[in-house]
This record gives structure tokens, sequence and C-alpha cells, in this order.
């Protein structure tokens, strides 16, 4: 897996401007400034394998627009590992734990867990990993979400992707991706992508205004996309 990533690393960093035609970075950040003052920094000391503070992405976007899909290869190629809020919230549920109706429900509705719960579950996955690399997918899907991680964590992401996808291809997906899920009908879709704009675009906007996003055209195929992706971890390493 390491062998793949590192193969890519000569041809990136040769090509600053094929990188920049690739990554798309919202409100004109330059890509360049954005890794040299949040991604690159050495770990400190350099005693250590293991970084002090793990490099944490958040992976955004509306309900089908390809999150779980292109962290799966993000995953296999730069060996991060993955946390879906979603996917920990569902395990709350089928574990039987005290919050598992409340959160049931949430989902039902389309509407947002709170906070506490789910920064709760995050904060678990993170400590029972020895990675120091966390796709946090589908998370903060709220301001209140963002706050409550920024307290608890006591971090800010290192990088945010925010999969941007039409509404109709959205919809599309979501009711064609057929793996039981309560939540994937048509009227909890229209719901959730209520609560998508209402209050995950402010989120996006925020890291948009501090140039840590990295705005992903979700359109096409699985592979277009991941190329699209790439560009923003190969300079990683
Ligand atoms: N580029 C794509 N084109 C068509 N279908 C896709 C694409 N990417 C993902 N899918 C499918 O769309 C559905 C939603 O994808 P998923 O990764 O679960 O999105 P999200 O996590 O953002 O809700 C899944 O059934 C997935 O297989
Ligand atoms: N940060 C989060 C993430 C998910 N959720 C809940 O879990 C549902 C499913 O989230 P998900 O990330 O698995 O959904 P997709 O966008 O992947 O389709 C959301 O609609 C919310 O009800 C939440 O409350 N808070
Ligand atoms: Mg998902």
């Amino acid at each position: 897996m390491w062998r793949r990533v590192a193969s890519l690393s000569p041809l990136v960093s040769r090509s600053k401007s094929r990188l920049l035609d690739q990554v798309q970075v919202a409100n004109g950040f330059n890509v360049w400034q954005v890794f040299s003052t949040q991604v690159l920094n050495p770990t400190e000391g350099g005693v250590s394998d293991r970084r002090r503070t793990p490099l944490v992405t958040f992976v955004l976007g509306g309900p089908g627009s390809g999150k779980g899909t292109q962290c799966t290869r993000i995953v296999e190629t730069f060996g991060f590992t993955h946390l879906s809020a979603g996917d920990l919230l569902r395990k709350e549920i089928s574990s039987n734990s005290e919050n598992g109706s409340m959160i049931l429900n949430t989902i039902r509705e389309g509407k947002i867990v709170p906070s506490e719960v789910t920064v709760k579950l995050i904060q678990k996955a993170i400590e029972a990993s020895e990675n120091d690399r966390f796709l946090i997918d589908g998370f903060p899907r709220s301001e209140e979400n963002r706050i409550a991680y920024e307290r608890v964590i006591g971090a800010e992401p290192d990088i945010v992707l925010f999969f941007d996808c039409p509404v109709e291809e959205m919809v599309k997906r979501v009711l064609n991706r057929n793996q039981g899920r309560v939540d994937d009908n048509i009227d909890t879709v229209k719901e959730r992508l209520k609560v998508f704009t209402e209050l995950n675009l402010p989120v996006i906007k925020y890291y948009s205004e501090k140039g840590k996003l990295y705005k992903i055209d979700a359109t096409g195929s699985e592979d277009e996309i991941f190329e699209r992706v790439r560009p923003v971890f190969a300079v990683l390493r």
C-alpha cells in the first residue's frame, strides 16, 4: 500500500501546476500555503513514530454524495483509519446502549443526534486506534458538532474534504443504496437534505474561510472522483 503512494510522490512534487489544476481549494486559497502551514508540521521531538497530535481529515457532503465510498479508497491508498459518525451511531443502536432508541428515532427523522453522544463515540474510537491518521466521515454536521469536537478533542482538523454533488444525483444514489437503512427513503432524504443545507453548509463555509476546505466535484465515476481526491493526500509523504 505504501509503496504505491511513494511511487506517486515524485510525479506530484514535480508538477505543482497539475496539482493546482486538480485540487480545487475553496475561496482561492493556495494549496501549497495551506499544506505548508497546516499539514506538513513535522513530529515534534522526532523520537516517537506516533505523532503527538493525530492527523485528522473531516469528510463532508450531503447524503449520498459518496463520502463513505471515497473514504474506503483513501484508506486503501493512504493508510488512514475511517471513522464514520453514522456507522458509530448505528453500532450504538445495535449494541442496545442506553441511547439506542433516541439515536434510532433521530436517524429515522433525518435529524442530528446530540453532539455530546457523537463526539464521545469519535473520541473513544480515536483512543482505541493505534493509527495517527483519521478520516472522520459525516462529522461535524452542524456548528454545534464542530464546537463540541473542538472542546472535547482540543484540536481542529488538518484537512476538510467536501464532496460537492447535485441534489438529484444524491437522491438517486441514496434511493439505490440498498443497505437496508431506515433513513434511505424519500421522506427522510428530503429532511436530511434540508438539515444539510441549514446546518452543515455553515460548517463548510467556516472551514472554507479558514483555508482548510478541499471542494471535490463528486460527479462521475468512483475512479474519476478518487483521482480528484488523490492529490490532497499524495503530498503528505
Ligand atoms: N461516483 C458514484 N457514482 C454512482 N454511484 C456512487 C458513486 N459513489 C458512490 N456511489 C453509490 O452511491 C451510494 C451512496 O454512496 P456513499 O458512499 O454511501 O455516500 P455517503 O456516505 O456520502 O452517503 C452507494 O450505494 C454507493 O455505492
Ligand atoms: N455527525 C452526525 C452524523 C450522523 N448523524 C445521524 O446519522 C445519520 C446517517 O449519517 P451518515 O453519515 O451515515 O449518512 P450518509 O451521509 O453517509 O448517508 C444522519 O442523517 C444523522 O441522523 C448524526 O446525527 N450526526
Ligand atoms: Mg456514508
